[in-house]
């Protein structure tokens, strides 16, 4: 879980420290240029914005929002002195609506941008900053100056702008923004995490010179690329394993030189696991498997097929080298006692009573794949046909008794099988 976090946040991670690093370079840029790249951010807002409405990522739209709104605010309103009542008041405003509004758009499930609840939260993303604006216009802001609560009137936290009470602000609202990467790990929550922390330093290094477009610039960017790998994901990563699915491999195939091998991997008896554990534990086990081959050596390729198949493409290789990583990862998964919850008792008496007899509350099953596997040759020259007889190959595996692998230019299994599982089918690990 902690890779897949890691990678989510990968991008916007190096989006954030780029425009760190770029802060002091650019602030010698000059006034023409400056000038220039204060008008990126309401380029780029307008173009994350139409992104999270097109491909029906109404969070990044409202994300936008946010940003663009906060952005129009600092850059008409606040590039003079926060000493003056008014700005403050504003700056203060500001630093409070940012993050909660980041805070609830994580809490928010994905609606249609033009549907009444998708109207609704637009208006109240938009509504704070459009009070601000008009009171801010209307020059009445400074007066609430002596309302504010002193925590926020206190303009240090060491030798920040932020008010304490805008800082403790933050922290409460990092926690839904990160439970919601954690529990949901989708791009969008590790977008909408790289907004919070680029909000967060710019407020925090207000008086830096272009702070705000460079930090408003980059959360929208890892915004934009949040939905573009989205797109990848739905249309490329099989939702159920994390794997690259049957359109990757489609991919994959037509990019193959002139030497290459296919091998198609299937779980032996899930009909029966499904049967006897329940269509849930047989999930659970095609997560195990295609994490298993997913780690498989020697540059190998893994895909999920379809169902419970699999299919491995090693570009460059033979046969005989493929075979080698495929009979380890036959074996790391044979070998690998996979733990089940004990409410996922089997419903077959017999199966239940000996995983009663094992371990209690910690029950142990394992399954095993057949491997069928060929290479590119004169008379199977294109990845179709290489595919087809990798295909005859496993047919023949599951024959010899499942357990194994079978090379179409060596019919009979590398390795017999330690434990045949034609007949007797048994998924309780010893
Ligand atoms: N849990 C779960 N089961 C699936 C999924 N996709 C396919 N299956 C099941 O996989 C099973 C495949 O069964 P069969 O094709 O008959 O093959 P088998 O039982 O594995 O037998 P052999 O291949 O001959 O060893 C079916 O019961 C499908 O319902 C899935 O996404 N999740």
């Amino acid at each position: 879980m902690a890779l897949r976090v890691f990678t989510l946040l990968l991008p916007a991670t190096a989006l954030l420290v780029g425009a760190f690093l770029v802060l002091t370079p650019v602030s010698q840029w000059s006034a023409a240029q400056q000038e220039t790249l204060t008008f990126v951010p309401y380029l780029l807002a307008g173009i994350t914005g139409f992104l999270g409405y097109s491909f029906k990522r109404s969070r990044i739209l409202l994300v936008a929002i946010n940003l663009g709104a906060a952005y129009f605010l600092i850059q008409n309103n606040l590039q003079s002195s926060l000493a003056r009542p008014d700005n403050y008041v504003l700056y203060s405003i500001i630093s409070l609506l940012l993050p909660i509004n980041i805070a609830l758009i994580a809490l928010f499930d994905e609606r249609g941008v033009f549907t009444p609840i998708g109207i609704a939260r637009i208006v109240f993303v938009s509504l704070g900053y459009l009070i601000a604006y008009l009171l801010m216009l209307s020059g009445q802001l400074g007066y609430w100056l002596t309302g504010l609560p002193m925590s926020m009137i206190e303009m240090a936290i060491y030798d920040t702008y932020l008010s304490e009470a805008a800082a403790i602000v933050f922290i409460i609202c990092l926690i839904p923004v990160i439970l919601s990467l954690l529990l949901r790990k989708t791009h969008t929550d590790a977008g909408l995490l790289a907004s919070l922390i680029a909000a967060l330093a710019m407020l925090v290094w207000f008086d830096r010179p272009l702070i705000s477009p460079l930090f408003v610039s980059a959360a929208l960017v890892a915004l934009a690329i949040s939905v573009v790998q989205n797109s990848y994901s739905m249309a490329f990563i099989d939702e159920l394993t994390a794997i690259p699915g049957r359109r990757a491999l489609n991919d994959k195939l037509s990019t193959l030189g002139r030497r290459y091998t296919i091998a198609m991997l299937d779980i032996d008896h899930f009909k029966k696991f499904n049967d006897t554990y329940g269509h849930d534990t047989g999930d659970q086990v095609l997560r195990m498997v295609a994490a298993k081959i997913n780690n498989i050596g020697g540059a190998g390729k893994a895909f999920r097929y379809g169902g419970e198949e699999f299919a491995v493409v090693f570009a460059g290789k033979n046969e005989r080298e493929a075979l080698t990583y495929l009979e380890e990862v036959r074996e790391i998964i044979a070998n690998y006692p996979m733990a089940i919850r004990s409410e996922e008792r089997p419903e077959d008496k017999d199966t239940g009573r000996q995983l009663r007899s094992g371990q209690k509350g910690r029950e142990h099953v394992q399954v095993t794949i057949s491997i069928g596997v060929s290479e590119k040759d004169e008379t199977h020259n294109n990845p179709e046909a290489v595919m087809k007889t990798a295909d005859q190959a496993l047919y023949a595996a599951k024959k010899a008794g499942r357990n194994c692998s079978v090379a179409s230019h060596q019919p009979r299994p590398v390795k017999k099988p330690s434990k045949p599982r034609r007949s007797k089918i048994d998924f309780v690990k010893a």
